[in-house]
């Protein structure tokens, strides 16, 4: 058993922020991580082509801002360098291959009770803290929705966690079920390589351009959602006209405060709608039916049969799960039960971070806040 201030669970950016602002403060702590490296997610499962959408003043961890010579938007191979020259700088040393599989509040002691298995060899270890930081990710369990025939599907089925690139579907019939981020990019993505690929847009969706993302989050320093939002709009239906004839249509709420009030991120076409435009890449515009061995049968009733089908149906927070003792800051859908911008702070020294839907920026609001609270706490 080994005992410290503070143990951190996870060591994707939210962890490694956590960490430098603790050593900052001179907190002895631990963070354990499951996977045999840091950044995980970024690592080993985010899809080839994938870069940063935000530029890089919305993109940085604690302590360390990108130097003026830095791209605007970071490539995944710039973010990993930043990320591995963030780690040098702070000397974090995270556990590797420590699964976490069960926390306890110890009510006698007033302490968290960790518990790991070594994915390498299996051995449990038990490692005991006053504070204990829930740095998981948002992005820990990919969500495959239940739908009606999927398990008679005869092609193969893939999350978007799991897709790399398009490079084995060369000539075959992909579909994308969803249509944020991660469908769209990967619908593109299938198209370069060849694909006959389609996607689900069962639902209203905001598509921007970078620039537009870019000047919207650069707005709302200065002016309120609303303006921002009316501003925005109205230069992504200047730039991209009326898509409600190709199977996307803009929802009544604007995209950033849509991005507050649910956390769902708008569309940042990559190239993406060109294609849909020119029916290169085909929209089902309704939800699916149902699944019949290859054939997909879609609401509006038409259907098709496909080789493959890429679920980029989005994420769940596991974290409720091995957190026994969850209840003292997460909600029983593993996000926190606290309202942003209290979200990060639960009670017996529990804490959240990188849970806001706020992307990196929310990531290095947590971190700090942390911090600095345990280091109140402790003072
Ligand atoms: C495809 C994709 C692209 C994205 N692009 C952007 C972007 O451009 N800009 C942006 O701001 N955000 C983006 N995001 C959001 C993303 O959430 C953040 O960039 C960032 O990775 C969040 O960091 P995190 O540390 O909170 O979570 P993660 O990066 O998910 O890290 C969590 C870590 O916890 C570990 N872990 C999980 N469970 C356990 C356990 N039980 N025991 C031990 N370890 C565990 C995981 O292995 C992982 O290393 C993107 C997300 C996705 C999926
Ligand atoms: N480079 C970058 O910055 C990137 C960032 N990301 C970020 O990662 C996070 C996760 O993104 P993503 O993986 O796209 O997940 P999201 O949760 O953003 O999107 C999930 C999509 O799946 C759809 N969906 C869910 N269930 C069904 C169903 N049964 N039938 C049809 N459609 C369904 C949803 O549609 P509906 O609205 O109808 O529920 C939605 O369009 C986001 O924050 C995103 O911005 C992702 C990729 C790249
Ligand atoms: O990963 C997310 O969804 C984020 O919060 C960052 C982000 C990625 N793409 C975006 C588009 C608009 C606003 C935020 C994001």
């Amino acid at each position: 058993m080994e005992e410290v201030k503070v143990i951190v669970v996870g060591a994707g950016p939210s962890g490694l922020a956590i960490s430098a602002c603790l050593s900052q403060n001179s907190i002895s702590h631990l963070i354990l991580e499951k996977e045999e490296c840091n950044a995980s997610l970024w690592r080993k499962n985010t899809y080839d082509r994938v870069n940063l959408h935000l530029a890089n003043e919305f993109c940085y961890l604690p302590l360390m801002p990108h130097p003026p010579t830095a791209p605007t938007f970071l490539s995944k191979h710039d973010f990993l360098k930043y990320i591995d020259t963030y780690v040098a700088r702070f000397n974090i040393t995270p556990r590797y291959c420590r699964l976490v599989e069960s926390a306890v509040h110890d009510h006698v002691e007033d302490k968290w009770r960790v518990e790991t298995k070594n994915t390498r060899d299996g051995s449990l270890e038990v490692y005991v803290a006053k504070f204990l930081v829930i740095a998981t990710g948002e992005n820990s369990e990919g969500y495959i929705p239940d739908l009606p025939g999927l398990s008679s599907f005869e092609g193969e089925i893939l999350h978007s966690k799991h897709y790399k690139s398009g490079s084995k579907y060369e000539s075959k019939e992909v579909l994308v079920v969803g249509c944020g981020n991660s469908g769209m990019e990967i619908a593109y993505d299938l198209y370069n390589w060849g694909a006959n690929t389609s996607i689900v847009i069962r639902n209203p969706v905001h598509v921007l351009s970078k620039e537009l993302i870019y000047q919207g989050m650069r707005m709302l320093q200065r002016l309120p959602v609303n303006v921002v939002d009316t501003i925005i709009t109205f230069l992504a239906n200047m730039k991209y006209g009326d898509l409600s004839k190709y199977g996307i249509s803009r929802p009544k709420k604007g995209p950033f405060f849509l991005k507050n009030v649910t956390g769902r991120s708008p569309v940042l076409d990559v190239g993406t709608i060109r294609r849909i435009k020119d029916g290169a890449i085909k929209v089902f515009p309704s939800h699916i039916a149902r699944i019949e061995n290859k054939k997909v049968v879609f609401g509006n009733n038409m259907e098709k049969e496909f080789d493959a089908i890429v679920m980029a149906t989005g994420y769940k927070s596991v974290a409720n799960t091995w957190l026994k003792d969850y209840k003292y800051v997460l909600n029983d859908d593993g996000r926190p039960k606290n309202k942003f911008p209290s979200h990060w702070k639960g009670d017996k020294g529990l804490y959240c971070a990188g849970l806001s839907q706020r992307g990196l920026f929310g990531v290095k609001a947590d971190a700090e806040a942390i911090a600095n609270d345990i280091h109140k706490t402790l003072n």
